[in-house]
């Protein structure tokens, strides 16, 4: 897949992600702190990723940010993008199963190297769900969506 990374900050686990997801075959697009020369405000950085997403120049997104709250608030201001902020496996799992989350927020803070690979396989491992028991819950994302014009 085609990943649009964001981050304000030059954090090493922010490098480790890049890596990562090279490592793991996708290609990255890097913006903010991890391209030199790019804006660095964690808003902006992270909008222009969002919209790599919207427009469909990348499949999904990572937005970081310190807190990570930042990255993910600004991603999900883009109509189309579905970000979550992510601690842990588990609840990437569920965003990708019960949100269809197409942008993975994360906080630099709290995110060690070990973590992020788990959220990494939960992430990509997941899929929006097809259970009969999630619908109800596809059906909010799809409103959501479709409030917003996005669908
Ligand atoms: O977590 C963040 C936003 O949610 C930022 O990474 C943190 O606030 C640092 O930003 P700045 O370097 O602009 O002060």
């Amino acid at each position: 897949m085609r990943i649009a990374v964001s981050s304000d900050l030059d954090e090493p686990v922010a490098r480790l992600l890049v890596e990562e997801l090279r490592a793991r075959g996708h290609e990255v697009v890097t913006h903010g702190a991890l391209r030199p020369g790019a804006d660095t405000s964690w808003a902006v950085c992270s909008e222009r990723a969002a919209r790599e997403v919207a427009a469909g120049t990348a499949d999904q997104a990572v937005v970081c940010c310190w807190t990570g709250t930042g990255a993910s608030i600004a991603a999900n201001k883009v109509p189309g993008v579905r970000a979550a902020l992510c601690a842990d496996a588990r609840t990437a799992d569920g965003a990708r199963r019960w949100n269809d989350a197409n942008v993975l927020a994360l906080g630099l803070r709290l995110t060690s190297g070990p973590v992020l690979k788990e959220i990494l396989d939960a992430w990509f491992a997941g899929e929006p769900s097809e259970d009969a028991e999630d619908r109800e819950s596809m059906a909010h994302v799809d409103r959501l969506d479709a409030d917003r014009g996005a669908r």
